[in-house]
């Protein structure tokens, strides 16, 4: 699912209107339709209804929606907010339609007392859309502050009035508990920050023209499972486990052996045909007894990572977790990213060894996967003052790089050296737990070993750990989830993607 920006979202409604064709009030009397399905799904007529409006088209998608409602005998209040803003012709005509209606229609042209929308249970907010150029002021900015001063709940109309689509937010925004979005999510619903603004998000499909989104430029994308289970591998009959790759695993330490095995257990289920780890001594027995289908290599220390013979025999290799950050660690990582030649998994603290030697970037291997999550990502680019900075710091390291950069958390983005940028919906916060990433390490080094091409395993595996995570948190629920949940589900979440 391409998402496009605020800009694109024009041309495309107008490519809609006159290549469909169909006239711009019928277009946005399909966008006031799909709005009130969905309403009307989760909130009976019991609800009051107060809707704000400015005086564009999003505040004519308002008064479209109040007029519906009211069919379905909801009882509607609707604020008409005048600023700067002239009446487009669509909001003018949708207002036309509101005479004889039992609606009731006051209007607000200064600043208004912040008690002015209460007594509805539920608060629509319909004052600025897409088309927001600016952060808002004077009487809209004043109407924004009311509609987050009031104790019901608050539904966004498109986007929530003053969060900008495809740039940092900087003014006055509603704080809506959901928003329900015109057929493609705008790209700032994908960022933390905006978060408090949009709440839940849903899009609603109101036939914008396909074949038109899809001939538009763009470098945004949202995974979905009909991409992801294009891009899975089938077996054949006479496969063999040496069709499926031999990883190796460099994780764990004293004390930490724990994330070794979560990320081996998780790159066997992954479907790698041979999987050896590479383990202290301490981690041994440890590792023998909870993952007999993994083979070892042994460390001549008893604690953590020095050295290793040959990585050659290996398809791939991941490292990282639980691995510490010892001078013979550090060096070791050095050795093995100047000999080994073929893709590589780097999570955890190697990544953290990278950020402490920078003359260590310049050797990793081009085609590797690198799954920080924010603190590490931090560690490695500096600081960042808007997610927008952020994802671009994360489109120049993946291309410094010549590799993948997967940011972990609510809508993983994955960027590849081209810079295009793959946001993951699946998972919850119920993976908030030591030992998620862990296992994130295991299937992707597993899809990597399996001849996945970079950019297709990180889509691949980090699709299928938030799946697995879903499938946990239906079963055990979040507060209860564990790591170890995530790789009990991966036959099933596989068997979603076959
Ligand atoms: N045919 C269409 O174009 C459709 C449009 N739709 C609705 O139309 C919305 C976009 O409508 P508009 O483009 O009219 O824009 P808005 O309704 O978002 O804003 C109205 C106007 O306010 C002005 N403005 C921007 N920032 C401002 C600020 N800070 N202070 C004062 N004025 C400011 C701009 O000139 C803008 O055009 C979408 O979000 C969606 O809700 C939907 O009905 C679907 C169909
Ligand atoms: N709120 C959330 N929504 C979706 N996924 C999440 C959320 N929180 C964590 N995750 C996922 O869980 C994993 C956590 O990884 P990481 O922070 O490295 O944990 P650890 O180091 O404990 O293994 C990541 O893949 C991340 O995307
Ligand atoms: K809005």
């Amino acid at each position: 699912m391409k998402i496009i920006t605020a800009q694109q979202t024009k041309a495309l409604d107008a490519h809609t209107i006159a290549h469909e064709p169909i006239a711009s009030i019928d277009l946005m009397e399909r966008a006031c339709r799909a709005f009130v399905t969905w309403f009307t799904q989760r909130f009976d007529n019991s609800h009051t209804v107060g809707i704000v409006c400015g005086t564009g088209n999003n505040g004519g998608d308002g008064l479209g929606i109040a007029r519906l409602l009211q069919g379905w005998n909801y009882a509607v209040t609707v604020w008409i907010v005048r600023g700067s803003v002239a009446e487009s012709n669509d909001f003018k005509t949708n207002l036309e339609r509101l005479k004889n209606t039992r609606i009731k229609i006051l209007e607000i042209t200064e600043a208004p007392e912040c008690s002015v929308f209460a007594g509805s249970d539920v608060l629509l907010d319909a004052v600025f859309g897409s088309g927001l150029s600016r952060p808002p002021e004077g009487v809209y900015e004043r109407v924004i502050t009311c509609i987050n001063a009031t104790a019901t709940r608050r539904i966004a109309v498109d986007i929530p009035s003053g969060l900008m689509a495809d740039q940092p937010t900087t003014g006055a925004c509603v704080e809506a508990h959901a928003t329900v979005t015109f057929q493609l999510p705008k790209l700032s619903f994908l960022f933390p920050s905006s978060h408090r603004f949009v709440g839940d998000w849903a899009v609603v499909d109101i036939g914008l023209n396909k074949n038109f989104i899809r001939e538009l430029p763009g470098d945004h994308f949202l995974l979905q499972q009909k991409d992801v289970r294009k891009q899975v591998k089938k077996r054949s009959t006479f496969d063999h486990k040496g069709t499926y790759g031999h990883a190796l695993l460099v994780a764990g330490a004293r004390g930490k052996m724990g994330a070794a095995v979560l990320s081996s257990r998780a790159a066997l289920r992954s479907g790698v045909g041979l999987l050896t780890v590479h383990v202290p001594q301490t981690g041994v027995d440890i590792l023998q007894t909870a993952v007999p289908e993994a083979m070892l290599s042994i460390d001549a220390h008893s604690d953590f990572y020095t050295a290793l013979e040959t990585a050659d025999r290996f398809t791939a290799v991941g490292i990282g977790p639980g691995l510490g950050k010892s001078p013979e660690t550090v060096k070791a990582l050095k050795k093995l990213l100047e000999n080994f030649q073929h893709p590589m998994v780097l999570d955890a603290d190697s990544l953290n060894i990278l950020a402490e030697n920078r003359e260590l970037l310049h050797l990793v291997p081009p085609g590797c996967i690198l799954t920080p999550h924010p603190k590490e990502f931090e560690r490695i680019v500096g600081s960042w003052q808007t997610d927008f900075e952020r994802l671009q710091k994360q489109k120049q390291l993946a291309a410094q790089l010549n590799g993948v950069v997967v940011l972990k958390g609510a809508y993983s983005s994955i960027v590849g050296p081209d810079g295009k940028v793959y946001f993951n919906p699946t998972g919850n916060p119920g993976m908030a737990t030591g030992g998620s990433g862990d296992v994130l390490t295991g299937i992707l080094t597993g899809l990597l070993a399996q001849g996945y091409a970079t950019l297709a395993a990180a889509q691949v595996g980090v699709y299928l750990h938030g799946l697995t995570g879903d499938l946990a948190a239906g079963e055990k629920g979040m507060n209860s989830l564990i790591a170890s949940d995530l790789i009990d589900f991966l036959p099933e979440a596989y068997r979603r993607l076959g």
